[in-house]
């Protein structure tokens, strides 16, 4: 068995349910396919970095595929010497084939053990994509200083009045990394996003179960297959092929991070909940204190502060899931740093 083309994609969207493991060597290093989208590969050279790079955690969300796909491809065929561990997981393969957001349940919530209150597809899939990470990370937690990184890339259903912009889990002394957000900012991203409770995605799980440094990393507006300008992700391609080539973070002024914290999440309560905003509204819209953000025959949401903002907004989901995070901008010397 091999990765026809060194095109890791293409192979995962032709093996979407299950793919027998075998490992190869590439100029600098050796590669295993784990299992399908599972591609984890090893430098020559041993490192203290730990990267888990995941994408298509929901199938429609193709640019980041396309890009980690193109980098993985310069690793494989020798334009990129690997100098750091890699783990490259294409999270829904199956929702992608169908370009959908999710077949059954969205993936995005099953992590942190959420997955045993489901069945079906994106159920197993969450299990083996957790049992990834922990095998992968296993590896380097002898290894003094040892560094874990997971930064899953996404894009947004709606425009944003920050392109680009991450989730940060839920950190429990609020105290926030600085080299990573000045890596981020050289990544060009525009806006950072502080949770306010645990939840069951993905970064929060890399975060909470295995210390890692991890983020939800939005990258604009979701596009089919073939049609992303992959040109707007130029900065962070050229900081995360500096990472895989020389375990160096890129370094940007945090002064240009807009940064938020989540103040509340929305939760569908009700078939009858709306949100009253168009379809137009972009993600960090803010509203003027006392306007009725949502409702429903249950419940009613009214903004607390002018200048509170809506991200993530989508009532097309079953009840007891988030419809949207309110939001409220913070000065960056409000943060703790380490
Ligand atoms: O555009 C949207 O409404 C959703 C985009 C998206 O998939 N966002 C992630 C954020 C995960 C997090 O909060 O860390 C999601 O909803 O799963
Ligand atoms: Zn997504």
């Amino acid at each position: 068995m091999s990765i026809l083309n060194n095109d890791f994609l293409a192979f995962t969207l032709e093996n979407q349910d299950a793919v027998a493991p075998f490992q190869f060597t590439f100029p600098s290093g050796a590669g295993f396919v784990e299992d399908t989208g599972i591609l984890r590969l090893e430098p020559k050279q041993r490192s203290r970095i730990s990267l888990v790079l995941s994408v298509g955690v929901h199938g429609n969300e193709t640019g980041p595929i396309e890009l980690v796909n193109n980098l993985v491809a310069a690793v494989l065929d020798g334009r990129i010497s690997l100098k750091i561990r890699l783990l490259v997981l294409i999270g829904n393969p199956v929702a992608a084939n169908l370009a959908k957001r999710f077949c059954d349940v969205n993936l995005n919530r099953l992590f942190n053990g959420g997955w045993k209150n489901y069945e079906g597809f994106e159920a197993r899939r969450a299990q083996r994509l957790e049992q990834a990470i922990s095998d992968f990370y296993a590896i380097s937690d002898n290894e003094v200083e040892c560094v874990k990184l997971h930064y899953d890339l996404h894009t947004a259903i709606r425009g944003s009045m920050h392109e680009k912009f991450v989730v940060y889990p839920y950190v429990k002394n609020a105290v926030y990394n600085k080299e990573q957000l000045a890596f981020l900012s050289a990544s060009g991203i525009n806006a950072v996003l502080l949770s306010h409770q645990p939840t069951t995605t993905f970064s929060y799980y890399s975060y909470v179960e295995h210390g890692a440094h991890a983020f939800t990393v939005e990258l604009g507006k979701v596009y089919p297959f073939g049609e992303n300008d992959l040109s707007r992700f130029a900065d962070l391609d050229a900081s995360l092929i500096l990472l895989l080539e020389k375990g160096d973070f890129a370094e940007s002024s945090l002064a240009d991070l807009q940064v938020f914290r989540v103040l509340d999440s929305l939760v569908k309560d009700d078939d009858s909940y709306e949100l009253s905003i168009d379809n137009e509204v972009k993600n960090f819209t803010q509203f003027e204190e006392g306007h009725r953000m949502a409702h429903s025959k249950k419940s009613a949401y009214y903004i607390k502060q002018t200048g509170d903002a809506i991200v993530f907004p989508n009532t097309n989901l079953p009840i007891g899931q988030r419809a949207g995070l309110m939001v409220r901008p913070v000065a960056l010397d409000d943060l703790q740093l380490n």
